[in-house]
């Protein structure tokens, strides 16, 4: 694999992309940063609409930025995320459901609080047993 950035540096990068966050109505700002095996990383930020459904977490924004410049499922390496919580923030079940389908199940996973506290997880860890479309026959 190509050079691949720390952990830390990732976080640093989900810190910055927390900076564009659109949230004016929940106020809660969220950031990411999605690491590919080739060393390309892609920020991601939520961004809200007043049609509250229509809201799009930092997660899946960084991973649809990423599949819309050409990335593939499996072309990824690691996720950071970070918001201001008591504890590291976790990703939504919509986002736990679209990780599984496009990161490796071993992907590590980054979480941070805007304090400083991390705790690492896998993608298969946050969806264990994930709906996946198998058809019969
Ligand atoms: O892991 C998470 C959890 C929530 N949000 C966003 C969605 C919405 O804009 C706001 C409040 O839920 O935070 C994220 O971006 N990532
Ligand atoms: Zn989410």
């Amino acid at each position: 694999m190509p050079e691949q950035i720390d952990g830390s540096t990732l976080l640093e990068l989900a810190r910055s992309a927390r900076d564009l966050a659109y949230a004016p109505y929940s106020h809660f700002h969220v950031g990411a940063a999605l690491q590919t095996k080739d060393g390309l990383v892609f920020p991601g930020c939520n961004v809200e609409n007043a049609a509250y459904g229509l809201c799009n977490c930092a997660e899946r924004t960084a991973l649809f930025s990423a599949m819309a410049a050409g990335c593939k499922p499996g072309d990824f390496s690691a996720i950071a995320v970070i918001a201001d919580t008591p504890e590291p923030v976790t990703p939504c079940g919509s986002c736990r459901q679209v990780l599984a389908e496009l990161c490796p199940a071993d992907m590590p996973v980054l979480l941070a609080n805007t304090a400083g506290s991390t705790r690492q997880t896998t993608v298969e860890a946050l969806l264990p047993d994930g709906f996946r479309l198998v058809l019969a026959g």
